[in-house]
């Protein structure tokens, strides 16, 4: 038995891997790539904006221990605005993954102390939520997250099984695969956003799909629940 999904993942790889301009991370048991300004300054701003302007406690997907994720998240798409197509767009001809396989962009902010608990962003196996999010586009495949400002003290985005920081720096892109070859959760992939020390933080998160995602009206997006493999 077999299973096709229509752009296999090996694919997201190579087209970033053959980049000239990409770094590779080493990380144990996974392949982080980061991507030096995706977004020019003018850019970062513009989405800072849309954030303040409409932005609401961040959401869990399941049950979470308190405090478990503190910042603000704002559904970016709903704002309609140009630039928001663009990076998604962008975010499309890098990885080689079709714009129907994007979850609508998340912007986040952290102020001083907040913080995003090691968690997976793929969805885990045996959660409440689980049936429902295979049914509209399966699995959560890669992660593409964008700094959009860079913070003046803490606020890295931590891989505590690969042993890998990555300080966010306004308009840099990371991007990393959530699952193995086998599409379960990669352990390695289990992340945090470490807690704010000084100034604040705006990053957006792009989720992708393993088949074309068609959310009902009122899905959530928001990231899975730390659970131990
Ligand atoms: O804030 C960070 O660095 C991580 C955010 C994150 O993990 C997410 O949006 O899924
Ligand atoms: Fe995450």
């Amino acid at each position: 038995m077999s299973t096709i999904v229509s752009v296999p993942e090996s694919l997201v790889l190579n087209n970033l891997s053959r980049r000239d301009d990409m770094y590779h991370i080493e990380g144990r048991g996974i392949d982080l790539f980061l991507l030096r300004d995706f977004l020019d300054l003018a850019e970062c701003e513009a989405l800072i904006e849309l954030i303040e302007a409409d932005n609401h406690p961040s959401r869990l997907m399941g049950a979470g221990e308190a405090n478990f994720r503190t910042s603000h998240s704002c559904p970016l798409a709903h704002s309609r605005h140009p630039l928001v197509a663009e990076v998604d767009r962008r975010i499309s001809e890098l990885t080689g993954i079709p714009l129907n396989r994007q979850e609508g962009i998340e912007g986040q902010r952290y102020r001083v102390g907040q913080e995003f608990r090691p968690h997976f962003d793929a969805f885990v196996p045996g959660s409440e939520y689980f049936p429902a999010e295979m049914q509209v586009g399966g699995q959560r495949t890669w992660t593409v997250m964008l700094a959009l400002n860079t913070p003046k003290c803490g606020g890295g985005t931590a891989f505590p099984n690969a042993g890998v920081r990555i300080r966010p720096k306004a308009g840099n892109l990371i991007a990393w695969d959530n699952l193995n070859g086998c599409g379960e959760i990669n352990p390695s992939s289990l992340h945090c956003g470490e807690p704010v020390v000084a100034g604040d933080k705006y990053i957006a998160t792009k989720w992708h799909r393993q088949r074309k995602f068609a959310p009902p009206r009122a899905h959530v997006f928001s990231s899975g629940t730390a659970r131990a493999l």
